[in-house]
């Protein structure tokens, strides 16, 4: 395995919430000793394990962008290759100003089998782990927080970090084939990917002990039944058809409009009381007085049922 490092730093320009949000994250890693931030290009030996692709296409008309894990033939595992990959999209994601959605699926009838094994097996020293887990904490974090609406389109098995993965988004649709299980407790680890800790935020503390300490498979029903999953996707058809037309309801609207709701809510569930209220009304004034809202005065738009 030929481990390299560079002292290559990668410049981006982070919109204002994204640069609040970030700065309390690093601040929390900090007072805790946790991971390292990865702007330290402390990451890129990452590209030493390769194989299969993410894949992203953006449609500027709609403003959908579809995400895929291309591993098609270890079940779409993530390799390290694909980390840096995702990272990258994440950031071009970030500057999209006409996105409204994101749809994230893998190839076949798999979602995604967590990280690739082979690379796992050659990375088992604690710098490397620490090393991966920042890196993917930060992009599935800043995947979490994109100003667009992502569902993740879950056909087959999503297990491990695939699992984990699953949690970035902001929805979960899920064929009658998918299921989601938390495997890390069975390998002999927990959640390295913020999986875990998004995971007890959207289905509450006694479930998730439960899904975590056992490790069992679940299914489409019960996580619908239990608001993991969202909606799920009748038999026959095409996931990602499927999944566009479900997540229509919620970009009617101008992407200035959809992205500033987005940014709310992340606020709403990230930052303090204060922080947030102050957040909720920068979003507020940016877009009062604007083309949607203009538009909306004009024709005097009425909400019967
Ligand atoms: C820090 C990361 C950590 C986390 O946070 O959770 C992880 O993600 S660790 C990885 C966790 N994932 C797993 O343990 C999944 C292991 N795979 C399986 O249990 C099974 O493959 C399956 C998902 C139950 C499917 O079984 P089956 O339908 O019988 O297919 P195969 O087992 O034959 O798989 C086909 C093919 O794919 C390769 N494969 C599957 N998963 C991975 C993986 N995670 N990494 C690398 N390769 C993977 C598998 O080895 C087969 O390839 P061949 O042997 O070449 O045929």
């Amino acid at each position: 395995m030929a481990l390299f490092c560079s002292s290559i730093i990668k410049r981006v320009v982070v919109p204002k919430l994204t640069r609040k949000l970030v700065g309390c994250h690093l601040h929390t890693c900090a007072s805790r000793h946790a991971a390292a931030p990865p702007d330290d290009g402390s990451h890129l030996w990452l590209s030493s394990f390769g194989g299969g692709a993410v894949d992203l296409t953006k449609d500027d008309v709609s403003g959908l962008a579809v995400l895929t894990l291309n591993n098609p033939e270890r079940l779409n595992a993530v390799t390290g290759n694909m980390m840096l990959q995702l990272a990258d999209i994440v950031n071009d994601l970030k500057e999209w100003k006409g996105g409204k959605a994101l749809i994230v699926h893998g190839k076949g009838h798999t979602f995604c089998t967590g990280a690739d094994l082979n690379m796992v097996r050659n990375m088992l020293d604690s710098k490397h782990g620490r090393e991966m887990c920042a890196f993917m904490h930060k992009t599935l974090t800043e995947l979490h927080r994109l100003p667009l609406i992502s569902v993740t389109a879950i056909d087959g098995p999503a297990i491990g970090g695939g699992a984990e993965l699953c949690t970035a988004t902001d929805f979960r649709v899920m064929t009658e084939q998918a299921h989601i299980r938390f495997v890390q407790a069975l390998l002999g680890i927990v959640p390295g990917w913020g999986g875990g800790t998004r995971l007890t935020r959207l289905v509450g503390r006694t479930r998730a002990l439960d899904l975590l300490s056992s490790g069992r498979a679940i299914s489409p029903e019960e996580a619908v039944e239990m608001g993991l999953a969202n909606w799920m996707i009748p038999t026959g058809h095409d996931v990602v058809e499927a999944t566009t037309d479900w997540v229509q309801k919620y970009t009617k609207g101008k992407p200035e409009v959809v992205r500033a709701v987005k940014n709310v809510v992340v606020a709403g569930a990230e930052m303090s009381l204060e922080e947030s209220l102050a957040e909720e009304a920068e979003q507020f004034v940016n877009v009062w007085g604007g083309p949607a809202h203009q538009e909306a005065m004009l024709r005097n738009a009425r909400h019967k049922k």
